[in-house]
């Protein structure tokens, strides 16, 4: 579904992307992790189609990154860390408007379905405006959904969410991949992370490090002298940049069969 490669974006003579490479397959869950400012979010948008990278190559959806931007858009969904809404719009004219927007053909129902699976009934008739972050945040996974997307990019969605919201979200999202959906999620929340098939941590615009769970803990047991170290010692361990670490040193030192992964 995703496959990039060397993918960078530079604003001006600043490199916030730099030579990511990274393969999301259907239906699994890839968690990016990173600092603020790491480089995420831009990377997202590049998926998206919204903005041209300035080197590599990537096809998403089968869609090249830059002569397919506009087939891309179509067939993915995408909540931003700033929740596209209309505040002075109501729960269901925000569902609505998105249903519309992307050509939904049983606007109604669909719309209804959407209100019933995220409990969003009882508020459906007011703005958003007036409402908590925790249903704010569900009206705006039911919009980026609403076209039934195969690949769903999702930037921060649960950030300032309550933990019973957060876990209802979850739930959500294997539903959607078990029924085939593929998921790009980026998070700051380490057991959200641990949920993902595979992550991805960014630091200064890098990958610097990628795998599963249980490749990543192989990965880093020497360095962190842990048999099984956590996705967060993990994160610290990178993200300090403890012994400058970058695509090769840091994974130098701990032998180059460990490499491939990085
Ligand atoms: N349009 C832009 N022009 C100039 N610099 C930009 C632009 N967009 C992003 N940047 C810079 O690129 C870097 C990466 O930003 P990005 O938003 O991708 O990081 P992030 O990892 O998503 O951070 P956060 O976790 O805070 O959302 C930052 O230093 C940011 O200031």
């Amino acid at each position: 579904m995703i496959q990039l490669y060397e993918i960078t974006k530079e604003f001006g003579t600043f490199r916030a992307v730099d030579g990511v490479s990274l393969t999301v397959t259907k239906g699994k869950i890839f968690g990016l992790l990173g600092a603020n400012g790491a480089g995420k979010t831009t990377l997202i948008r590049m998926m998206c189609g919204i903005l041209p990278p300035s080197g590599g190559s990537g096809r998403v959806m089968g869609h090249d990154m830059i002569k397919g931007q506009k087939k891309i858009k179509r067939q993915i969904g995408y909540m931003s860390q700033k929740f596209s809404l209309y505040p002075d719009l109501t729960v269901k004219e925000n569902i609505l408007f998105y249903a519309r927007l992307y050509g939904v053909t049983d606007v109604r129902g669909r719309v209804n379905e959407l209100l019933e699976l995220f409990q969003l009934q009882e508020n459906s008739h007011k703005k958003v405006s007036s409402l908590g972050g925790g249903i704010r945040q569900r009206v705006a996974f039911a919009s980026a959904i609403v076209h039934s997307p195969p690949l769903l990019f999702l930037d921060e969605p649960t950030s300032g969410v309550d933990p019973l919201t957060r876990r209802l979200f979850w739930e959500q999202l294997y539903e959607l991949t078990e029924r085939g959906t593929t998921i790009l999620v980026t998070t700051h929340y380490m057991d959200e992370a641990e949920r993902c098939d595979e992550v991805g941590l960014m630091n200064e615009g890098k990958m610097v490090a990628k795998g599963g769970l249980n490749d990543l803990q192989c990965c880093f047991a020497d360095a962190l002298q842990k048999e099984k170290p956590s996705l967060e010692d993990i994160f610290v361990y990178v993200m300090t940049g403890q012994g400058g670490y970058d695509d090769g040193e840091g994974l130098g030192k701990m032998g180059p069969d460990d490499r491939r992964r990085i």
